[in-house]
Order: structure tokens, then C-alpha cells, then sequence
């Protein structure tokens, strides 16, 4: 049956960030188990940083990324797995083995002006049969058309369905609302719209709100916000917002509200928070996932972090670029 609007949930994949990407088998099984039981229809499993995201730059996963796309597939009754990647540090032959184990939404995610390198994931993924979904990432950093100019990209490559993804928690409800807008006109009939939300603002659910009125039909959360920078829109307080205004998700909110306290919170390192770092980060328009990054870089060299993510929005760094996160922490050092 179609709902108003579709949740996915990303705790297993956004949410690996915060957990160091240290997902365990018996984690991933006790969560997809209860997203499932709760109707949540898609369910996101990779490392943070997608397939292939395994590594020294972003940090290696505890089990491999298909083992765990596999065991949720294995758990699941009605959901259906997605998994991300990103062109470059994952590929087609990755995205073929995700299928294999279960996977039938890929996800293919790239910086905002770079739609162009996701071409040929849209074909691979259409033609193993799975559903595709675009993921414009730090959306914030370009105008409504130009952000639609990308969204036509990825819609004649294959992609069904583009998402507004706030990466750095930085965008208001207008900027939502101008984004969504001017994404549907430019795609019509020919994909949907959706909205990937982080809590730096504190403003995932609004933004997520305010998404779904300008017409997207696709939003994304996670269980207790789990996910980079202070977290993502909680999905149990979207069921319960969606709800409580009359839009249908087909999702069971007290299942997600025991789903998130009893499963998810004993097993987190700490709760998302939009603490002086992820506040920065939204303020100065910085990509989530660097959060972790600029608190080691901190403490190894000595200097706040919140400074170095006010550098990094300066220089305008985005995902790949996890390195010069050093680079800065070097410099202030230096300058203190
Ligand atoms: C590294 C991929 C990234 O975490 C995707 C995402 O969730 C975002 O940009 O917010
Ligand atoms: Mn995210």
C-alpha cells in the first residue's frame, strides 16, 4: 500500500559515523528486526561512508559491509535493504556484490556539482533491477537551480527518486522549501523528491516537515538521530510528527519509540547532541561526517575543534577532503 510519504532509515549506514563504523552481526540483526517489525520499508546498511568507505581515510568497519547488508536481509520480512555508495570510493563490481547479498535500493551519493560521476552506478543498479535513488550531498552550498540542474543528471541516468541532502545540518525550512520546490518542477512525473536531514540546528525534523509540505515524498532518519555531526532527523519523532498532523507513513510509532529506547540507546557511545562543534558545523555550513575527524585532530594537536570546523567552512572543504582537516589543526597549532 502507498503511504503519503516513505521513511527510510539510515541508523545502520549514517549511523555507523557515529559508532566508529563498529557495527556488530548481533546490532545490525537487533535492528533491522525492529525497524521490519515496525513497517519501516527501506533500511540502510553500509559503512558511513558507503561501500568501499573501508579504510584509513574514513576508518575501517568491524565487519564487512556485504556481511552485514546480509544479515539484514536475512532478518527482514517486508523491509527492503538499500545501500549507499559513493562513485569513486565504491564500485559498480561493490554495488553487484550488495545485490548478491540482498540489497535492492542503491543509494549513489555525490558532492552537489558532481552529479556526472554517478551515471554509470544509475545504469548498473537499474539494470541488476534495483530501485535507485539520487543523493545530492551538501546541498546547501548551491542555488535552488543549480541544485535542480544536477537533479536532471542523475533522473536521465536512471535515478527515481533525488534527495535534498542537508549533509552539515546547515539549511532553515526556506531553504528546504525553495530546494524541494524547484526540484520538482525541473523532474515532474520522472523521479520523486527527498530529504536527507542532520540536527545541527536542531532543525532535521522541521527541515523534514517542511520538505514533505513542498512535496518531496521520501525522508530520511535514524534511530535516536545516530548518524554524523549531532545526528540525523530521529525517525521515531518524524513517525510521531507525520502522525500527529495526519501524514500517513504506515510505520508503527510506539514500535519505533521502544525500537530507538531499548535497542538502540543501550548500545550507543553517546546520544547525538548539537553541542558547540555540530552547532559550528551547521553555522558554518560543514559536512557532518567531519565531526569525529576534527575532535581527534584536536586532541592530538592540541587546539579546540570547534576552530577547526570554523576553518574548515571557511575553505569550504567537502567529503574526500578528510585530510586537510589535519592540515588546519597544524596551522592553528602553529599560530597558538
Ligand atoms: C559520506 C556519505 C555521507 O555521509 C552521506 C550523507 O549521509 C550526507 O551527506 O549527509
Ligand atoms: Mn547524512
Amino acid at each position: 500500500m502507498k503511504h503519503d510519504v516513505r521513511l527510510t532509515d539510515t541508523t545502520l549506514r549514517d549511523g555507523s559515523h557515529a559508532m566508529a563504523h563498529k557495527f556488530t552481526e548481533d546490532q545490525v540483526r537487533a535492528v533491522s528486526a525492529a525497524l521490519d517489525n515496525a513497517g519501516v520499508e527501506v533500511i540502510e546498511v553500509t559503512h558511513g561512508d558507503g561501500l568501499g568507505g573501508s579504510s584509513f581515510n574514513y576508518g575501517f568497519s568491524a565487519v564487512d559491509d556485504i556481511k552485514l547488508v546480509g544479515v539484514a536481509a536475512e532478518t527482514v520480512k517486508q523491509a527492503r535493504i538499500a545501500v549507499l555508495l559513493l562513485p569513486g570510493l565504491g564500485t559498480v563490481h561493490d554495488l553487484r556484490e550488495a545485490y548478491d547479498a540482498g540489497a535492492r535500493v542503491a543509494r549513489i551519493a555525490t558532492h552537489c556539482t558532481e552529479a556526472d560521476v554517478s551515471i554509470q552506478h544509475f545504469g548498473a543498479a537499474r539494470e541488476l533491477g534495483m530501485e535507485t535513488v539520487g543523493f545530492l550531498m551538501l546541498s546547501h552550498m548551491i542555488e535552488p537551480s543549480d541544485l535542480a540542474k544536477q537533479a536532471r543528471i542523475m533522473a536521465d541516468a536512471g535515478c527515481q527518486c533525488v534527495y535534498v541532502v542537508d549533509s552539515a545540518g546547515a539549511l532553515v525550512p526556506e531553504g528546504v522549501t525553495a530546494r524541494v520546490h524547484t526540484l520538482i518542477d525541473e523532474l515532474g512525473d520522472e523521479a520523486e523528491v527527498g530529504i536527507h536531514a542532520h540536527q545541527n540546528l536542531s532543525l532535521g525534523v522541521a527541515n523534514s516537515l517542511a520538505a514533505y509540505n513542498a512535496g518531496a515524498r521520501q525522508v530520511d532518519g535514524t534511530l535516536c538521530a545516530l548518524g554524523a555531526g549531532a545526528g540525523n532527523a530521529p525517525i521515531e519523532v518524524l513517525a510521531a510528527v507525520f502522525d500527529k498532523v495526519g501524514i500517513q507513513t504506515g510505520v508503527d510509532v510506539p514500535a519505533l519509540l521502544a525500537a530507538a529506547e531499548e535497542i538502540v540507546l543501550p548500545f550507543i557511545p553517546r546520544r547525538p547532541w548539537a553541542g558547540r562543534n555540530a552547532i559550528v558545523q551547521g553555522y558554518a555550513g560543514v559536512y557532518s561526517s567531519f565531526l569525529l575527524h576534527a575532535e581527534r585532530a584536536a586532541e592530538r594537536y592540541g587546539v579546540p575543534a570547534h576552530e577547526i570546523l570554523q576553518k574548515v567552512g571557511e575553505a569550504r572543504y567537502v567529503g574526500g577532503q578528510e585530510d586537510m582537516i589535519i592540515d588546519i589543526a597544524l596551522d592553528l597549532a602553529n599560530a597558538h
